[in-house]
Parts: C-alpha cells; sequence; structure tokens
C-alpha cells in the first residue's frame, strides 16, 4: 500500500494505492460517519458492489444508489436524482458521500456532495485508470449540452482510496482512455516518464507492477500542482493540455460517442503540432501518433463542423472574453499557456484534421 498525502491551501487528504483495499475499505475512511450514501455506476456495481457494501453495512447505516453507466449520467437529471436520495436517505452534514466508480461517478457524486447542504464529505473509491486523474484535485461537475464541466465546483475529497485491483475487469477501450491521462501527465512533467509511457503495448495485458508505478508518477505530477494551485488561477491550467480541443470533440459528438481519453488524445496530438509552430520546437509527434495508432485509439473520426468546434472551443473554461486559451509546450516538460485568435485558432485546426484524415 502506498499513501500521498495531499495538502493544498484549504485541506489535507490522503491518496491511498494498493491492492485489496475494497474488502478493508472501512479502516481507510477518516473518520466515523453516521450515514453513508454510496453512489455507483451499475456496471461496477454488478462487479464490486457487494464486496463494499459488505464490509461497510457491519460499521455503518449505508445506502447504496447507482447510476447508469457511461458520460451521459454526468447530467442535471441525474444530479437532481441524487440529490434526492440524499435527503430520501436522511443525510446531514456528518454523513458521507461514497463515488465509486470511473471519473463519471467521482465527478457526478463529487458535484452532488460539494451542493448538498452546502457540502458534505465525500471520498473517491476509483476503478479505472483514468480516475488516476479525475479522484485527485477536487474539480467536480456534471455536463451541459452547450459545454463540458460547465456547471461543476473545486470540492476536494476527504480521502481517495484507489484499489487497483480492480483495474483487472477494464474493458480495453477504458485502459486506452484513461491511458492517455497518464501520457499528459508525461507530457507535461518530464520527457523521461513520456518515454516510458510510451514503451507500455496497451494491446497485451498490462504488468500490474509498471501501470500502477505510472499511475502513481501521474498522481504525483497532479498533487504537486494542485497543491500550488487548486483553484486553477495559473499553473492548474497545465494539466488542461489536450484538453481544450478534446472536451470540444466530446461534446460536438454528443456525450459518451468518444470516451474522455480518446477525445483528450487527438486533443494532445493538435496541441504538439500547435506548439511546434508556436514555439519553432520540435514535438514528439510523430511518436505519439504511432503509439497511438498501434494501440487502436480512433484517430480518424467523424469531426464535427469547425464552427461548431470553435464555438465549444471559446466556452472552455480557460477562455477569457472568448478568446481561446490552450495549454502547449515549450519543451517536454515546459507547458505554457498561449492565447489564440479566432483566424489562427481556424488556420491551425483546419491543416490538422486535413492532415490527420
Ligand atoms: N475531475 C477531474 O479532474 C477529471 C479528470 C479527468 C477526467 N474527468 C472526467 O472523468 C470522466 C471519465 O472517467 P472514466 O474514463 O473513468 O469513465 P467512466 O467513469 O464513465 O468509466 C468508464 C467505463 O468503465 C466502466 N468501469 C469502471 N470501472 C470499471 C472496472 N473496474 N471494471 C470494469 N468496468 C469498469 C464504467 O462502468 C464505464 O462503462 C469524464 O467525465 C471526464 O470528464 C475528470
Ligand atoms: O484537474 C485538472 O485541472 C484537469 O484539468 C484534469 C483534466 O484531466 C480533467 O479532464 C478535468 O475535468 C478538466 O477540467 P475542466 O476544468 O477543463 O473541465
Ligand atoms: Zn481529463
Amino acid at each position: 500500500m502506498h499513501k500521498q498525502t495531499i495538502q493544498t491551501s484549504t485541506i489535507q487528504y490522503d491518496v491511498v494505492v494498493g491492492k485489496g483495499l475494497l474488502s478493508n475499505i472501512d479502516q481507510y475512511l477518516p473518520k466515523k460517519y453516521n450515514n453513508i450514501l454510496i453512489v455507483v455506476d451499475e456496471v461496477v456495481k454488478g462487479i464490486y458492489g457487494d464486496t463494499v457494501i459488505d464490509t461497510l453495512k457491519s460499521a455503518e447505516n449505508v445506502a447504496v444508489t447507482s447510476v447508469p453507466a457511461g458520460e451521459s449520467s454526468k447530467s442535471i437529471e441525474q444530479y437532481y436524482r441524487l440529490l434526492s436520495e440524499a435527503i430520501e436517505h436522511h443525510l446531514d452534514r456528518k454523513s458521507l458521500i461514497i463515488a465509486f466508480g470511473g471519473g463519471m461517478v467521482g465527478d457526478l457524486a463529487g458535484f452532488v456532495a460539494s451542493t448538498y447542504m452546502r457540502g458534505i464529505d465525500f471520498i473517491q473509491v476509483p476503478t479505472t485508470i483514468l480516475a488516476h486523474d479525475s479522484s485527485v484535485g477536487g474539480k467536480v461537475a456534471i455536463n451541459h449540452p452547450k459545454g463540458k464541466n460547465l456547471i461543476g465546483s473545486f470540492y476536494p475529497p476527504v480521502a481517495v482510496i484507489y484499489d487497483v485491483d480492480t483495474l483487472q475487469s477494464l474493458p480495453a477501450k477504458e485502459i486506452r482512455s484513461g491511458y492517455a491521462e497518464v501520457v499528459k501527465h508525461g507530457l507535461i512533467s518530464d520527457q523521461a516518464f513520456f518515454e516510458e509511457v510510451l514503451n507500455v503495448d496497451l494491446t497485451t495485458p498490462l504488468d500490474t507492477e509498471v501501470t500502477v508505478d505510472q499511475l502513481q508518477k501521474g498522481i504525483g505530477v497532479k498533487a504537486k500542482i494542485v497543491e500550488q494551485d487548486e483553484r486553477e488561477s495559473n499553473i492548474r491550467k497545465f494539466l488542461n493540455f489536450g484538453h481544450t480541443l478534446g472536451h470540444a470533440i466530446e461534446s460536438e459528438l454528443g456525450y459518451g460517442k468518444i470516451t474522455h481519453g480518446e477525445a483528450v488524445a487527438i486533443g494532445m496530438l493538435f496541441a504538439l503540432k500547435l506548439s511546434e509552430e508556436k514555439f519553432n520546437t520540435r514535438m514528439p509527434y510523430k511518436a505519439l501518433y504511432d503509439w497511438l495508432s498501434k494501440n487502436q485509439y480512433p484517430l480518424s473520426i467523424s469531426w464535427p463542423g469547425i464552427n461548431q468546434l470553435i464555438d465549444k472551443m471559446k466556452l472552455d473554461k480557460k477562455s477569457e472574453n472568448s478568446i481561446v486559451q490552450m495549454v502547449l509546450l515549450e519543451e517536454i516538460g515546459k507547458p505554457s499557456v498561449v492565447n489564440l485568435s479566432d483566424h489562427e485558432l481556424r488556420a491551425h485546426l483546419e491543416k490538422f484534421i486535413r492532415e490527420l484524415d
């Protein structure tokens, strides 16, 4: 078992990563709670629900509510329904919400916790590779048809309990999706880490030791940033590398049509191309493209119209006065936030799409 402590200006919490944690989950709760609501998606409930419920039921008053699996549950309807469940189960300010699943459940249940009675404790119990990213740092949100995560808050969990045994049952598509964020953590932090990630072959069974080591490194990269800039005034924007276009693609194609990581992977390729142009430097575009292709990321997508994409990019949370900001790289490990005019963005995006297709 490995523990990293996150210390921001507002809160301290532990991220515990290890094997077999689910069946001892009660031991990792930071304190005793009078009442717990577990929010889980139907797939995760089917595989791991009993273990967690049985462990907690002996000690606490526990209720479970499930949401349909998939990005479309990160919606105002599910958010409202979960609030109603919290009321029905008599959760109060001494109660706990457990977000049990991938990033979808983490973001949704975390947002419920952040607004129910103006905020009650919640913990993240991630079950996907992607959630090494989403469970740490306290961004919680739901989607709006106009844009990803437009309704949300900064609301850190009181603990993250990451049982890596759960990764064994992940479908290949979700392994790919999660690894895009590991690649991101490599690109924004360190050449050696990036190269190490590109050595991983996602088409063969994962080497658990290597994966867990890389997930811990990714968490370390994220922790270092959110500890200094919890609310994204400056350097936290670096964690958005690949997301300005990625989120626009997800939202324009329809939530769930492409996974978050698949869209971010395309967004990172675009950001690398732009970085080359803006900083007159060489970027590992080809190395990343080849790795993504070899690992069966969908790089040839049915592209939405450029105007729609640009409109969505303007709604990105980094935008100011409708000017699109993108995170680019001056070099690997040296991210930088750059403003782009509509004209420039359109020209580069058109060229990128043409060359990718
Ligand atoms: N808050 C943040 O900082 C942050 C960071 C990155 C991504 N996100 C958000 O996270 C979401 C994506 O998260 P995700 O990729 O984990 O998707 P997800 O939560 O939708 O899970 C993906 C799929 O995997 C299934 N699944 C989950 N765990 C499983 C397991 N152990 N075994 C088998 N199947 C399992 C789920 O049922 C689902 O079908 C997006 O909404 C994205 O915007 C948030
Ligand atoms: O933690 C962050 O900050 C990130 O940007 C991490 C991203 O991987 C994640 O997808 C996040 O939800 C994006 O945030 P948003 O503010 O662009 O919605
Ligand atoms: Zn992301």
